[in-house]
């Protein structure tokens, strides 16, 4: 794992819009997973201010979502339908057809989850997966406790996940329990996989990814261990926890202050 600690939000958000800037460029036909959160807007504003200076070849690009909530049309402004369109497609410019998210209004879902998946092998697989990290360790929507094994499937949204998404609706009872999210082993197929975190509210899932040795299903971000590819932007927020101080293990890790 190549593990680069920044000093705040901002240039977790500057560094991560540089790599991807980069990847693009070398790949006009890359497909990129992507992922929302507070995490992302960040490193999307960065990434289009980049477009913006010297624009990027963007028309032969592809994009499969994480998740979406179940439930929730996509002009909900809750919705990752209306968040991507928002901070990523619409200023970016790319266009309708060359995105993909799962459809959280499906009225099968299991059967939108194999759609999803047909699609992804149909594009090739995916080149470089975006991800943020719940507090509680999640990827995707796949909550502690998910079987590394999973493809895209229906998640019950863990409380702490619940109580974290809150923040963007009226009252706690709005908050979708449910989602579609891509499967742990949809996530580790991915080429190449790029991790941001910021803020202390990360920092226990943080240290079990760089501090232990184990892959352990209560974390479930422990599994990117496991994989060949991995970059991690991290801030000192995250990076910094009293146990991180405790046991450093940065075998195979760069660090850049
Ligand atoms: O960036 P946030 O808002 O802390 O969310 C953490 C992660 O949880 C999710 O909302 C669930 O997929 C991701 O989109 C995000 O990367």
């Amino acid at each position: 794992m190549n593990t680069i600690v920044v000093k705040n939000y901002d240039e977790m958000a500057k560094k991560g819009a540089e790599i991807l800037y980069q990847d693009i460029s070398s790949n006009p036909k890359i497909t990129l997973g992507l992922a929302t959160g507070g995490t992302q807007i960040g490193v999307y504003t960065h990434l289009r201010k980049l477009h913006e200076n010297t624009p990027l070849d963007l028309k032969d690009i592809t994009t499969f979502n994480l998740d979406e909530y179940i439930g929730l049309a996509p002009e909900s402004d809750n919705s990752y339908h209306f968040y991507m369109n928002k901070y990523f497609f619409q200023p970016m410019g790319i266009s309708k057809k060359q995105t993909y998210l799962p459809n959280g209004l499906a009225e099968d879902i299991a059967e939108e989850c194999k759609r999803y998946e047909k699609l992804i092998v149909e594009h090739g697989g995916i080149d470089i997966q975006v991800l943020g990290v719940g507090s509680n360790g999640h990827i995707g929507f796949n909550e502690p406790k998910t079987s590394f094994h999973c493809r895209t499937h229906e998640v019950n949204l863990a409380e702490s996940t619940i109580q974290a998404n809150a923040r963007y609706f009226d009252s706690i009872e709005d908050v979708p329990k449910k989602a579609i999210s891509m499967g742990i082993e949809t996530i580790m197929e991915a080429k190449k996989i790029i991790l941001f975190a910021s803020g202390s509210k990360k920092a226990k899932a943080i240290y079990q990814l760089l501090r232990t040795d184990e892959i352990d299903a209560d974390w479930p971000v422990t599994i990117l261990k496991t994989h060949p590819n991995v970059t991690i932007v991290v801030d000192e927020a995250a990076y910094n926890s009293d146990d991180n101080n405790q046991h450093l293990n940065l075998e195979n890790s760069r660090t850049i202050f």
